[in-house]
């Protein structure tokens, strides 16, 4: 299946002579949400901005529902709607008017009946009249993707949507991105919350220094990454591993007054309750047991540790 967005082999170095982008190569399907995940200065942004036209490619090529987007621009653009992370509004036009005007911007004939859907959908048509101004930094940013929904994209680029929005009206603009999702918008956002990327995203793609590192199910990465890690806190200190455990991925923390048991979720058998058995059948009795589950966090901090820590030496 060709996927409505087809980034062959994307590479971007910058006239400073900055990498942003090497040799990127990525489909995206119709109906989609992929969350692009990376550090500051990954080239998410790069990348975003290439597949919208507004920043020229070194190599590779994009195709935007078959569109070339540098010899097809036209009928590429027309596809995208773009969020950018920075807030640009005219302060003192009204809401409806400045969705309207990017209406135009498009070459669109003036359609205030789906301005209205779009506002209605996004809680703001209560202050259809209002001059942007006087909007709250979270009815702004909501604004921003009316705008960028003026056209009825198919595809919808959030860049970093929900930077400095408190958590309240995170989780807001995640049921907005939910809805766009059932009405088919094709969605790809940039965002540095891995909750964001865990809570909505089909796929996930971890950007880092201008590479792809990977493009995965939420759901696989989690599981693969997914380990629990089972804490048995004893009684009595230990020296040793048991020895008939000794064989299990068991390991015995520093003090010895905790054993960790390291299992796949996914397993049909943990191998916990057999492990429990065989502690008490060896006298060794247990105070307490508790698990931790790797989030996207760690798994993420996993796959970029390395070079933060070449920077930070
Ligand atoms: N116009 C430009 N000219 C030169 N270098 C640039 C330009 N835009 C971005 N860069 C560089 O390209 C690299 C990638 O930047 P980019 O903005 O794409 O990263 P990002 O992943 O979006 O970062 P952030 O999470 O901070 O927004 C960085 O090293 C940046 O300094």
């Amino acid at each position: 299946m060709t996927g409505i967005i087809e980034i062959d082999h994307l590479s971007k170095e910058y006239d400073s002579g900055t990498k942003a982008l090497s040799d990127v190569s990525l489909s995206i399907n119709e109906g989609e949400i992929i969350a692009l995940l990376g550090p500051n200065g990954a080239g998410k942004t790069t990348l975003i901005s290439t597949i919208c036209g507004l920043v020229v490619p070194t190599g590779g090529t994009v195709r935007v529902g078959g569109h070339d987007i540098r010899t097809d621009w036209r009928a590429a653009r027309k596809l995208i709607g773009l969020v950018p992370q920075e807030i640009m509004l005219e302060p003192f036009e009204t809401v409806m008017n400045s969705v309207r005007f990017t209406r135009g911007l498009y070459g669109q004939a003036p359609d205030d009946a789906y301005i209205e859907e779009v506002l209605r959908s996004l809680s703001l048509w209560d202050k259809r009249e209002a001059a942007t101004k006087e909007l709250s930094g979270g009815m702004k940013r909501r604004v921003m993707i009316a705008k960028a929904l003026s056209h009825r994209p198919k595809i919808l680029f959030l860049d970093e949507p929900t930077a400095g929005v408190d958590v309240a009206l995170r989780r807001g603009m995640w049921q907005v991105v939910e809805q766009l999702r059932r009405d088919g918008v094709t969605i790809i956002l940039t965002t540095h919350y891995l909750e964001e990327a865990e809570e909505m995203a089909d796929r996930v793609g971890v950007i880092n220094k201008g590479q792809l590192l990977l493009v995965k199910p939420t759901a696989e990465l989690m599981g693969e990454f997914g380990k629990k890690t089972l804490t048995i806190e004893l009684d009595q200190p230990l020296t040793a591993i048991p020895q008939d455990a000794s064989d299990r991925n068991l390991r015995l923390s520093d003090d010895g007054r905790a054993l960790i048991y390291d299992y796949d979720t996914r397993a049909e058998r943990t191998g916990i309750a057999r492990l429990l058995g065989d502690l008490a059948a060896q006298g060794i009795s247990v105070r307490d047991v508790s698990t931790q589950q790797s989030n996207l966090e760690e798994v993420f901090m996993t796959l970029v540790s390395e070079p933060r820590q070449e920077a930070e030496a």
